[in-house]
């Protein structure tokens, strides 16, 4: 199975390169949705890639995620693509075009998920760090089981889904989603948690069937 990796950043690649069995690619991108997107299409444009992963740090949403865990997406959201109204947000579909979610195969997601001990739930792709409690909640409210937030995991899957290609997305969290405070993020600790994720993936690609 050829499996590409995208990243955001050099740390992230090597984190997961440290880990990662033949037949994986990881790429850094760059950071956000554009980026990733783009640095995935050329990479399928090349190769004949059977699963694409979409990994890094990310925030975490308490009490599911807490620094130092994993998450595995079932859902893989643009949490702001949209529209702000006087009434509140509007999602793409709302408006009446385009997409705002990608569903990761589930069988897949779980079984990733089990054998890293990953919580597995919506992961918010946002063009924006969240910043303040309010915003925080703001999400939590309109993606209930929210369970973490990174820039790239929606620009990649886009990119897979349009040439058919099934995508996951993986955070390994490295600060909550809330208030900011740089100083308390901890890199890497969650960078170290993604290279042992990394390390556990090969058994659970070989037994999946690619068709879930
Ligand atoms: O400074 C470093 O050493 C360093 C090492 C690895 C990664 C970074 C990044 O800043 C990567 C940016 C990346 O992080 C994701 N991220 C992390 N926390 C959040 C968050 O709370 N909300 C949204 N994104 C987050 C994101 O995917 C960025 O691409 C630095």
């Amino acid at each position: 199975m050829r499996v590409l990796v995208v990243t955001a950043v050099p740390a992230e690649r090597d984190a997961v390169t440290r880990a990662c069995p033949a037949g994986f690619d990881v790429l850094a991108g760059g950071v956000g949705p554009a980026a990733a997107a783009a640095t995935t299409a050329t990479a399928l444009a090349r190769t004949p890639y059977d699963l694409v992963v979409s990994a890094g740090i990310g925030g975490g949403f308490l009490p599911l995620a807490p620094v130092g865990s994993l998450v595995v997406a079932s859902r893989i959201v643009a949490a702001d693509l949209g529209a702000d109204t006087p009434d509140g947000y509007l999602d793409v579909e709302a408006l009446g075009f385009g997409r705002s979610a990608h569903l990761p195969p589930r069988q897949l997601g779980r079984a990733v998920a089990d054998a890293t001990g990953a919580a597995y739930g919506p992961v918010l792709t946002v063009s924006t760090v969240t910043g303040s409690a309010a915003r925080a909640a703001e999400l939590a409210a309109r993606h209930p089981g929210a369970a973490a937030e990174a820039m790239e995991g929606f620009g990649v899957a886009e990119a897979a889904a349009q040439r058919g290609v099934p995508a996951l997305e993986i955070r390994a969290v490295s600060n909550a989603v809330g208030p900011r405070d740089r100083s308390a993020w901890r890199i890497g600790d969650a960078l170290g948690a993604l290279t042992d994720a990394f390390g556990k993936l090969p058994p659970v690609l070989e037994s999946w069937n690619g068709h879930d």
